[in-house]
């Protein structure tokens, strides 16, 4: 599983592939992090932990979501997010600080459709107010 009991990843890995393989999750992922971390909707959560640990685990949830060869062994949404208080709003700037760095690295809106598109059910486990 990546980090709930539902999210099915895709079954080849030609998603993997669109993303630049794990380089250009690798690179993403970077940005992402840049990104969230200027955003006052997003910073406070994102600047008290190990971003460098945070990213790693990204880089292998989004790989195995998008088929590439990667075994999340991170936690579980739900319980790593329960104590954060997390509202829509910054699940929001979260998906929008994703765009931002997807749109940066060349990622088609088709494919980058496909992540979001896995990403967004997990609302219902880090939402919490
Ligand atoms: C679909 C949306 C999201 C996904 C896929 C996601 C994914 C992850 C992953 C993979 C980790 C690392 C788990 C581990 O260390 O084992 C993590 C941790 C974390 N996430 Fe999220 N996250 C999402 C939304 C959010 C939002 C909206 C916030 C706050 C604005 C947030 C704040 C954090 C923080 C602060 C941590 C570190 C917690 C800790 O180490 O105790 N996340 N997230």
């Amino acid at each position: 599983a990546v980090g709930t009991d539902y999210t099915q990843p895709y079954t080849n890995d030609q998603l993997y592939f669109e993303f630049g393989k794990k380089e250009g999750l690798v690179n993403i992922v970077d940005d992402f992090m840049i990104n969230l971390l200027a955003d006052p909707r997003t910073r406070t959560s994102f600047e008290k932990f190990d971003q460098a640990r945070i990213k790693a685990q990204l880089v292998e949830q989004f790989c195995e979501i998008l088929g590439g060869p990667c075994k999340y062994a991170g936690a579980q949404m739900k319980p790593i997010h329960a104590s954060l208080n997390i509202d829509k709003a910054q699940f929001n700037a979260l998906v929008e600080a994703l765009q931002k760095a997807m749109d940066k690295h060349q990622v088609s809106f088709d494919t980058q459709n496909k992540l979001l598109a896995k990403l967004a059910p997990m609302h219902r486990d880090i939402i919490t107010r």
